[in-house]
């Protein structure tokens, strides 16, 4: 393993700590967001209403926000937890849903980038649009391969001075000076709806166990996903099964196994 902090170091310290995450994610992810958070053993609480978004972001570990089903108002709540997490220096998670596919969204996810978020996490159509990139996306499907949005990923990372995971078949995370790849995962993985959603939550989990180190952070969890896609893949039939054994691989995977099958290379 090539990191400083292993992704096991991460997992024994979320299980610890039961760290709060105060997600704003869309309405199709917020139950498997919030089972993903719960079954890997943090506390999720999904709170997106402008009226308090920002005080309850005060009172989390890390703020994650989606904006996969967006409003005037969701929006607004947004950037509420958005400014709290950076006045109280915490951790956050953007995930830029399908941003290039209206003037709203593109709006919305120019204004949240303004305001700094710690990483920013979406599949590989998402990535290269947000660097300004010919994209293939359609709705919130990725129509490009993560091999095409190293380049974009490693751009936004300067840009943004931010951490950029990107994901599908094999992932890619870099901060701008170090990249890794990690393998894993299973095809059934994009069949199953919102969980890109839901990983980008269980990134603001890690993420709010060592809030000094988003980069390795953000490796633990995606490769926490690939070991605990792989585990679940081997006895599912389909989507379905996949998805109630992903929560059970979630909640059964442990530091050794984790570390052991973790393919995490160098990018
Ligand atoms: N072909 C694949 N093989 C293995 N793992 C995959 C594959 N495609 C996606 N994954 C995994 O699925 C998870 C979700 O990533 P994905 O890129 O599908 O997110 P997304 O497009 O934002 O999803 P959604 O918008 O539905 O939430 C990641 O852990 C990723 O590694
Ligand atoms: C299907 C869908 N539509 C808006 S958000 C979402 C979840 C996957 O991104
Ligand atoms: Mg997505």
């Amino acid at each position: 393993m090539l990191l400083q902090i292993p992704p096991s170091t991460f997992l024994k310290e979320l299980r610890e700590q039961i760290p709060l995450v105060h997600c704003i994610t869309n309405y199709v992810a917020m139950d498997i967001a919030a089972n993903v958070l719960l079954a890997v053993g943090a506390s999720p609480a999904m709170v997106h209403a402008e009226e308090e978004a920002g005080e309850f972001a005060k009172l989390a570990g890390a703020i994650t926000i989606n904006i996969g089903t967006l409003s005037s108002g969701w929006l607004r709540g947004m950037e509420a937890a958005a400014i709290a997490a950076t006045q109280s220096g915490k951790p956050w998670v953007l995930d830029p849903v399908a941003h290039y596919a209206t003037a709203f969204r593109r709006d919305a996810t120019e204004l949240l980038l303004k305001l700094g978020p710690t990483i920013i996490r979406g599949n590989a159509s998402e990535i290269i649009a947000l660097a300004g990139g010919a994209f293939r996306g359609k709705g919130v499907d990725t129509g490009d391969d993560v091999e095409h949005a190293k380049h974009s990923a490693r751009l936004l990372a300067d840009r943004h001075g931010a951490v950029v995971a990107v994901t599908g078949a094999v992932d890619f995370i870099t901060d701008g000076k170090r990249a890794f790849r990690i393998e894993g995962g299973s095809v059934l993985m994009p069949r199953v709806t919102a969980l890109g959603c839901s990983l980008t939550c269980l990134v603001g989990a890690f993420a709010a166990v060592r809030p000094g180190a988003p980069f390795e952070a953000t490796v633990a969890a995606v490769a926490t996903f690939a070991v605990a896609g792989e585990l679940a893949a081997d006895k599912s039939e389909g989507p379905g099964s996949f998805s109630w054994r992903f929560l059970d691989a979630l909640g059964a995977i442990d530091g050794p196994c984790l570390d052991h099958r973790a393919r995490v290379t160098t990018a």
